[in-house]
């Protein structure tokens, strides 16, 4: 099998006595979309904080195709191509959809530059802008206030924002978050177009959703992983069915 795009190894995260992810271990393969699953306070999130360098103090290793990345910050495994959105929207409400991405971009700039290179960011930018804003269908909307926005287009802004510097890894907490139920569908093609050539990992609660977005479903509970596997294995997966999903498991 070749080389996992992200990698934990024994990962463990303890706020006293409580282990919030316990001992964990899991490949994520270049390409594939991983659905994690489990019940509130299971560990997603903090899991997901550590892969994404949010969380520094926990036991274990992480890597990011060969290289470990353990010791290094949320800013320098973003440098090496590893985006995250979060649970509640964080972009600027006042401002345009495109000045957010304006600012996204500005915030990744490197500081001084002479002045050709400046340009050429910007030209680089301006390319980038757009094709952001075709993938999310915000074209239209570039000029609007970004608070104004339905939700589920605010959500798109915030998934644009994430890709703004071209991931290669995508952790993403809760996408359908406060989505409406007409707004399901077009949230997850976009996800899947996202998804696209990079590794996604993304925690759900919408258990339809993830399972229809997901090659495989890693399933926590108390802070282990319980079950992983394709989603009709982990729909079967009578452990997960009593523990996790309850009588209502379809
Ligand atoms: N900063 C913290 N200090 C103390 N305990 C924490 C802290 N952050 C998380 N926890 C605890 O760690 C456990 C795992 O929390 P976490 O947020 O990772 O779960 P989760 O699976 O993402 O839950 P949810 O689905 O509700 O978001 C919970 O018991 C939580 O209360």
């Amino acid at each position: 099998m070749s080389q996992a795009a992200l990698r934990c190894e024994g990962v463990t995260v303890s706020y006293g006595a409580l282990k919030a992810v316990n001992d964990v271990s899991h490949e994520f393969q270049e390409g594939r979309i991983y659905g994690l699953i489990g019940p509130n306070g299971a560990g997603k999130t903090t899991l997901l904080n550590v892969l994404a360098g949010r969380q520094m103090r926990h036991a274990g290793k992480v890597y990011c195709g060969g290289r470990e990345i353990s010791q290094r910050p949320a800013y320098a495994r973003a440098r090496m191509g590893i985006g995250r959105s979060f649970q509640i929207i964080k972009i600027f409400g006042e401002m345009t959809v495109a000045e957010n991405l304006l600012v996204a971009a500005q915030s990744r700039r490197p500081g001084f530059q002479p002045f050709w290179m400046s340009r050429h960011f910007d030209r680089q930018f301006r390319e980038q802008l757009d094709s952001i804003l075709e993938l999310t269908g915000l074209a239209v909307h570039r000029d609007d206030i970004a608070g104004t926005l339905p939700y589920g287009l605010q959500r798109s802004l915030e998934l644009g924002v994430t890709l703004l510097p071209d991931p290669r890894i995508l952790l993403l907490d809760e996408p359908l978050a406060g989505i409406g139920h007409h707004e399901i569908q077009a949230a997850l093609a976009l996800i899947r177009k996202a998804a696209q050539g990079r590794t996604v990992l993304l925690i759900e609660h919408n258990m339809d959703a993830v399972m229809s977005l997901s090659h495989e479903i890693v399933v926590m509970s108390n802070g282990s992983v319980i079950a992983c596997g394709a989603p009709e294995d982990i729909r079967r997966n009578e452990a997960v069915r009593s523990i996790y999903l309850g009588e209502d498991a379809q």
